[in-house]
C-alpha cells in the first residue's frame, strides 16, 4: 500500500518524516479534493515533474538575489522557452493547468504574458463580435501580439463613471479619438502595460454629441508590432517599483487625440453604429466582464498564495525545535506549542475553505459566462454580489494568515531565504485590485439591502440570500446536538449574518426617513453595511466547506476534512461570536463549549499538521523557500542560500575604505587627544 503521505524520501529529515509517517489520509488523495479531480492532481504532478527535466526552465539562481531588471528578464526568457515547449513536452491545456505551470517555472512575481492571459484574453472572448476576434483574438491566442487591459488611471480606479480618458465619436471619419485631457487621466497600473505589450483594450468614457455614456472598452494598438516602438500619440511606460510583483511592468498610458476606426470598440453586446446611433447592451454591466472573470478566479488563487506559506511555516515548525514543554525531555519542535498550532492550524482549514468555495464560485462563473453569450443575464446580480464580497473576505484573510505564518517562523520568517515576503507583497494587492475591498464590500451590500427590503415586504427570498427568509432560532443550540452535525453551526452563522444585514437595513431606513438624501444616510451606514457583507460571505464560505464535506466518499478524507471543517467552526464563531452574545443568540456556557472544542481540534489536526499541507503538493521548485523544502533541510540550505549574497562576493568591501575606515580613523585619532 506504500506510505500514506506521498512526500516520503529517503535521506529527509527525520523528523520531518516522523510527522510524514503518522498521516492518516492518503495525500495525493486529499490533492484531488483541493483540485477538484484526481486527474487534475495527477496532470499537476506530471507538470512539475516534465519542468524539472528542463534545465533552462530552473531560476538561473534564488529570485531575491535578482535586480528588478533581471526578474524581467529571467520572467521573459522563461516565457520564451516555455512558449517553444508548450505542447509538445508536456500537453498543457486548460487554464488550470497553464497557471500551474507558471507557478512553477515563473512563480507569482509575474511575467510578460500575466495580463495578456489573466484579463486581455477573457475581455475578448466575451466583448469582442466573431469578427474582432478574428482580428485580435486568434492572433492574441497564438501570443503573435501581447495585450492588457487598461482601465485605472491615476486619478480614478474605484469610481469607473468618473474616468476621464474619452472616446469621442467622430461620424465623419467613423472614428473614436481617444484622448488623456490631464495628469490625472493617464491609464496607471495596468499590468505589462510598462515595457511588454503591443495592445490594450482600453477603458474609455464614450462620448456621442457631447452625451456621456459612461465606460466602454476599445482596442489600441501601442506599440509597432515588428520594433515595438510606441506608435505616434501615444506615452507610455513603466510606474516603478512596487512592494512586490516586480517582475511585471504596471505601466502608464497617455493618449494624444488618438484616432481607431469605429470597429475597435468592442461591440459583442453595445454598438454604435456609423451614424453615431447607440444601441444598449442587454444588461448595463456587461462591459465589467474581465473584471468579474479576475474575481470569480481569486479564490483559488488566494488560497494558494495561503497554501504556500502555510507548506513553508508548518514544515519548518515540525524541524524547528526550541525550548521544552517537560523540562526532562529535549526541546521540542515548535509545533507542539499550543500558540504555534492556533496561530497556524486555522488558515490551514481556512485555504481550504477558500478553495471549496472558490470551485463553486467558477462555476456559478461558468454557467453565467455561457448564459450571457446568448443575451440571457438574470444571473449577473448574483454572481456580482458572490464575488464582490469573496473577493474583499478572501483577500483580507489571506493577507492575516500569511503575515501568521511569516510571524510563526521566528527570525527566519523575516529573511527572504522563507520566501514568505514575497508571497505576502503579491497575496496582498489582491485586497486593492479588481475593486478595492470596501467598495466590494459595499456593492455586495446593496444587493443584501434589497433582499431584506424584500423580506420586510414580506415576499421570500431564495439562493444565496435564502436564509433571510428561513425560520430562526432565538437561541443557539450549538452544545445540544451530537458531535459532528454542522446545521446548528451554520444556523448560528445564519442567524449573525441575518441580525447583521437587518440591523444595517433599519439604520438606513431610519436615515431615509428622517429625510437624508440616500447616498448621505448609506455613508453614514456603511461601516455596519460592510459588517453585513462579511457576515454574509463568511456564512458562505462555510457553507461552502461543508457542502465539500457532505459529498466526500472516501472515509480517510472525509474524516481528515471533517477534522478541518470542525476546527473552522469553532475558529470562526469564536472570531464572530460578539455579534451573537449581543442579543443573546450564544451564552457565556456555549462560549467555553466552542472555545473547548476548538482545542480539542488543534489536538486532532496536529498529528496530520504536515500531510494537510503537503497534500497541496506544492513542488521546491515553485514554493522558492529554504524553510520550506520538501526535504526538512533548513539549517545548511540557508546557510548556502546566503552565499548568493552579493555582498559575500569579496571579503572587504569598498564601502570600507570610502567611510567606514576613515570615520573609525577619526573616532580613533580622536580618542587619542
Ligand atoms: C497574482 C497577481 C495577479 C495580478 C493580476 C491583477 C490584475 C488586476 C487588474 C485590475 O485591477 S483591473 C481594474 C479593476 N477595477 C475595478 O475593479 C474597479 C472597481 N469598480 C467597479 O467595478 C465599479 O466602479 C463598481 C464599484 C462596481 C461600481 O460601478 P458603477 O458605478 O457602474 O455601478 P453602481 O452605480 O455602483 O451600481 C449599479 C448597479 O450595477 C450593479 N453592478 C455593478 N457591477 C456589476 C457587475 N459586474 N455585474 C452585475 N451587476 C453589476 C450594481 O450591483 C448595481 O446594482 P443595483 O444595486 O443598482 O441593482
Ligand atoms: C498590483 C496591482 C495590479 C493592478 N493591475 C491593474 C490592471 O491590470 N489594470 C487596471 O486597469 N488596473 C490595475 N490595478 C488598479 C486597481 O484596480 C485599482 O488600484 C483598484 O481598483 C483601486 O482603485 P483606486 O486605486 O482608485 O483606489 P481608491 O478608490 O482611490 O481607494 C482609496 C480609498 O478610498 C476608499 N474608497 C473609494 N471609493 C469609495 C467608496 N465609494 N466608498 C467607500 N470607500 C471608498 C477605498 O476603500 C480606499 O480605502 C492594479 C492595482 C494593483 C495594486
Amino acid at each position: 500500500m506504500g506510505n500514506l503521505n506521498k512526500e516520503i524520501r529517503d535521506g529527509d529529515h527525520p523528523d520531518i518524516t516522523e510527522e510524514r509517517l503518522k498521516s492518516t489520509f492518503d495525500t495525493h488523495k486529499m490533492a484531488a479534493q483541493i483540485y477538484n479531480s484526481q486527474r487534475a492532481a495527477d496532470r499537476r504532478n506530471e507538470i512539475t515533474s516534465a519542468v524539472l527535466k528542463i534545465p533552462e526552465l530552473q531560476d538561473i539562481k534564488p529570485l531575491p538575489f535578482l535586480s528588478r531588471e533581471e526578474k524581467v528578464e529571467e520572467a521573459a526568457r522563461k516565457i520564451g522557452i516555455l512558449s517553444e515547449h508548450l505542447y509538445d513536452l508536456v500537453n498543457v491545456n486548460d487554464g488550470a493547468e497553464l497557471y500551474h505551470l507558471n507557478n512553477v517555472v515563473i512563480g507569482g512575481e509575474g511575467n510578460p504574458l500575466a495580463l495578456h492571459g489573466v484579463m486581455f484574453i477573457p475581455v475578448l472572448q466575451a466583448q469582442a463580435t466573431d469578427e474582432q476576434k478574428k482580428k485580435w483574438l486568434y492572433r492574441a491566442m497564438k501570443r503573435e501580439i501581447i495585450g492588457t487591459y487598461a482601465q485605472t488611471e491615476m486619478g480614478h480606479g474605484s469610481n469607473l463613471r468618473k474616468l476621464e480618458t474619452t472616446a469621442t465619436y467622430d461620424k465623419a471619419t467613423e472614428e473614436f479619438v481617444l484622448n488623456s485631457p490631464t495628469t490625472t487621466s493617464m491609464k496607471w497600473w495596468p499590468g505589462n502595460l510598462g515595457k511588454s505589450t503591443n495592445y490594450a483594450v482600453v477603458v474609455a468614457t464614450l462620448i456621442i454629441n457631447e452625451k456621456d455614456y459612461g465606460p466602454h472598452s476599445f482596442m489600441v494598438q501601442l506599440r509597432d508590432e515588428n520594433t515595438h516602438k510606441p506608435l505616434p500619440n501615444i506615452e507610455v511606460g513603466d510606474i516603478g517599483p512596487k512592494m512586490a510583483y516586480n517582475a511585471t511592468d504596471n505601466g502608464f498610458l497617455k493618449l494624444n487625440h488618438l484616432r481607431i476606426p469605429r470597429t475597435n470598440m468592442l461591440m459583442k453586446h453595445v454598438k454604435v453604429e456609423k451614424d453615431g446611433t447607440y444601441i444598449k447592451p442587454p444588461h448595463a454591466k456587461m462591459s465589467y466582464s474581465a473584471m468579474v472573470h479576475v474575481r470569480a478566479h481569486m479564490n483559488n488563487t488566494m488560497a494558494y498564495f495561503l497554501a504556500s506559506s502555510l507548506t513553508i511555516a508548518v514544515r519548518y515548525s515540525s524541524i524547528r525545535r526550541q525550548g521544552h514543554i517537560n523540562p526532562k525531555e529535549p526541546e521540542v519542535k515548535v509545533l507542539e506549542y499550543q500558540t504555534q498550532q492556533h496561530r497556524l492550524f486555522p488558515h490551514i482549514a481556512r485555504a481550504y475553505a477558500f478553495s471549496f468555495a472558490g470551485a463553486e464560485t467558477v462555476r456559478l462563473y461558468e454557467k453565467v459566462k455561457k448564459d450571457m453569450e446568448s443575451g440571457e443575464t438574470e444571473l449577473m446580480a448574483d454572481l456580482h454580489a458572490l464575488t464582490s464580497g469573496l473577493k474583499s473576505v478572501v483577500t483580507y484573510l489571506t493577507m492575516q494568515g500569511i503575515e501568521q505564518a511569516r510571524q510563526s517562523c521566528g527570525g527566519h520568517g523575516y529573511s527572504m531565504a522563507s520566501y514568505i515576503s514575497e508571497i505576502y507583497g503579491i497575496a496582498i494587492g489582491g485586497c486593492t485590485y479588481e475593486g478595492e475591498n470596501m467598495v466590494m464590500l459595499l456593492q455586495l451590500a446593496r444587493y443584501l439591502m434589497k433582499a431584506a427590503k424584500a423580506v420586510k415586504e414580506g415576499k421570500k427570498v431564495e439562493g444565496l440570500v435564502g436564509y433571510l427568509s428561513a425560520p430562526d432560532n432565538r437561541h443557539s443550540l450549538i452544545d445540544r446536538t451530537p458531535e459532528k452535525s454542522y446545521d446548528t453551526y451554520l444556523k448560528t452563522f445564519e442567524h449573525i449574518a441575518r441580525q447583521q444585514i437587518f440591523r444595517a437595513f433599519d439604520k438606513l431606513e431610519k436615515m431615509l426617513t428622517s429625510g437624508l438624501p440616500h447616498s448621505e444616510a448609506w455613508n453614514k451606514c456603511s461601516v455596519e453595511l460592510t459588517r453585513a457583507s462579511r457576515l454574509h460571505t463568511r456564512l458562505f464560505i462555510a457553507q461552502a466547506f461543508a457542502r465539500r464535506v457532505h459529498d466526500v466518499v472516501d472515509f480517510h478524507i472525509k474524516e481528515a476534512l471533517d477534522d478541518l471543517l470542525h476546527l473552522h467552526l469553532n475558529y470562526e464563531l469564536l472570531d464572530v461570536a460578539s455579534y451573537a452574545l449581543e442579543d443573546g443568540h450564544l451564552c457565556g456556557e456555549q462560549m467555553n463549549f466552542i472555545r473547548s472544542e476548538l482545542y480539542r481540534s488543534l489536538g486532532k489536526i496536529r498529528p496530520n499538521a504536515v500531510s494537510y499541507v503537503d497534500a497541496w503538493e506544492l513542488s521546491d521548485m515553485e514554493l522558492r523557500s529554504v524553510l520550506g523544502r520538501r526535504d526538512g533541510h533548513v539549517y545548511e540550505n540557508l546557510y548556502k542560500w546566503a552565499q548568493n549574497s552579493s555582498l559575500n562576493r569579496t571579503d572587504v568591501l569598498p564601502v570600507f575604505e570610502k567611510y567606514l575606515k576613515p570615520l573609525m580613523m577619526s573616532a580613533r585619532k580622536n580618542s587619542k587627544l
